[in-house]
């Protein structure tokens, strides 16, 4: 079926619980073949918006569409996505197979050979009843029933936080294969190195508000950058660094190396250096990590 409509499209959406507005104004439209990351603190209001998108919840303004149609529309939204819950619950009694088989009956359709590979990529014993899983292969239960489908669009709501290293990399090879195959993601995740792996894009929430939504190279650009210079020689010039537009957190590690803290372009500090027997000169771009406290860190401030 053709998939022309937005995958994810968030108009005004706000939802209060009583006096706690948990998201508030919220729009954002993720188009198709997105890996879309989408970040906050705990009691940000990501879970929140993930219920309103899955029609859990019923927005107390705006409104929520999936490939077009109403998030509360649950009938027709549901045949367009997948969902992998942050705590993953199955039914006790059933083996693992036999809950895959449960949830390929649930969704839009399941690549059963592709789903064979995924159990063994997960190393998942599908043999076992699945009280006897531990949090994390629950969770693999989940996962590989959604990457196995043919939703267009895969909602994973924190899906690694129960997975130990080896089979988190094969998460995100399976996000590189959905990618792939032009499947969307929408992305809640903690892990700010994997989101910085797999996603293209990311929205970061503050107390229920949407506070940026970037590319990830963009957000690069947007913050600070941290440069060291390693000098052949003292330069008592480059004192005046300090001063220059852009420039903060200037350290003198030894008379001959310098580092500072730097926003926007470069041609300011180039030009100061130019004077200077300038033997390194290193830029070193912020992690998500460091964006993402530094967001915090300025609400906080
Ligand atoms: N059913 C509810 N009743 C009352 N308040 C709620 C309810 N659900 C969420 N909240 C409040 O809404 C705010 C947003 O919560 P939400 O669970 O969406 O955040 P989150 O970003 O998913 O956090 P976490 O990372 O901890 O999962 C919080 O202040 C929370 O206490």
């Amino acid at each position: 079926m053709a998939e022309s409509a937005t995958p994810v499209l968030l108009d005004s959406l706000g939802k209060r619980f009583g006096a706690t507005a948990a998201v508030t104004d919220l729009s954002l439209a993720v188009p198709a073949g997105e890996v879309f990351g989408f970040l906050g603190p705990n009691g940000a209001g990501k879970s929140t918006t993930i219920r309103l998108l899955l029609g859990l919840l019923r927005p107390t303004t705006g409104r929520a569409e999936v490939f077009g149609d109403p998030a509360g529309d649950v009938e027709r939204a549901h045949r367009h996505l997948a969902y992998v819950p942050a705590d993953v619950a199955l039914w006790p009694s059933l083996t693992g197979q036999e809950c895959l088989e449960l949830l390929a009956g649930v969704g839009p359709g399941t690549d059963r050979g592709y789903r064979d590979e995924l159990v063994e990529r997960f190393a998942l014993d599908v043999g076992k009843r699945a009280r006897t899983y531990s949090t994390g292969n629950r969770q693999k239960v989940a996962l590989v029933a959604a990457f196995a489908t043919r939703a267009p669009l895969l909602v994973l709501d924190e899906p690694t936080s129960g997975l130990d290293p080896l089979m988190e990399r094969e998460f995100r090879r399976c996000l590189a294969e959905a990618a792939e195959r032009g499947q969307t993601v929408f992305l809640s995740s903690h892990a700010l190195a994997e989101v910085e792996a797999v996603c293209t894009r990311v929205g970061i929430l503050r107390a229920g508000r949407l506070v940026e939504v970037a590319g990830l190279a963009e957000l690069r650009r947007l913050r600070r950058s941290e440069v060291t210079v390693s000098l052949a020689r003292p330069a008592p010039e480059l004192e005046r660094l300090a001063g220059l537009p852009g420039v903060a957190d200037v350290r003198w590690t030894t008379p001959l190396e310098v580092t500072l803290a730097l926003t926007g372009p470069p041609g300011p500090v180039l030009r100061a250096l130019g004077g200077a027997d300038v033997l390194r000169l290193d830029v070193r771009e912020p992690s998500l990590e460091e964006i993402f406290l530094d967001y915090y860190g300025r609400a906080a401030a």
